[in-house]
């Protein structure tokens, strides 16, 4: 099968489909943003773009620490259909990977007002922002545990 004709893959960002199982996982916690007014209220995968001179998954576990505080256990990516990015917006580009919180409690400490486990079933049940909603169907899809 050929490769999907780009959008560019832009800027990265990098981002966490936390779960409560690396391999059969049942529950997704989702974060609703509260900035920028245009993104707020949409919810998301937490992380954030990667800065220069960052590695992808250093960026990863900044990220999650600062706007969780939260460690993680990094797991499977999930590759998306652009040289294995998902598509976000003009300019930007997503690697997302299942990671399982070793050490903290998440808290919505920056750039969300709500966080969300979504139990069986419930994955899509959020309006997640747009981009975000093929992301969130192909988990779906490789999560037979996260089906009712
Ligand atoms: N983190 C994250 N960003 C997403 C997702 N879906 C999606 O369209 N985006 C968009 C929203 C933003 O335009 C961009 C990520 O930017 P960000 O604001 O989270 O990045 P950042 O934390 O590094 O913040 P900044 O340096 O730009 O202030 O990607 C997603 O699931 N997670």
């Amino acid at each position: 099968m050929s490769e999907p004709q780009s959008p560019a893959p832009g800027r990265l960002v990098v981002a966490a489909a936390i779960v409560d199982d690396l391999t059969r996982p049942t529950r997704l916690l989702a974060a609703r943003r509260s900035e920028p007014p245009e993104l707020a209220g949409g919810w998301e995968f937490p992380g954030g773009k990667v800065e220069p001179g960052e590695q992808p998954l250093e960026a990863l576990h900044r990220e999650l620490r600062e706007e969780l505080g939260i460690a993680v256990d990094v797991g499977p990516e999930l590759p998306g259909p652009y040289d294995g990015r998902w598509a976000l917006g003009p300019g930007l580009s997503m690697r997302l990977w299942l990671v399982l919180i070793i050490d903290g409690e998440p808290a919505p400490l920056e750039d969300h007002d709500e966080l969300r486990w979504l139990g069986p079933g419930e994955w899509a049940s959020v309006p997640w922002l747009p981009a975000d909603v093929e992301v969130v169907d192909a988990l779906i899809a490789r999560s037979p545990s996260a089906r009712v």
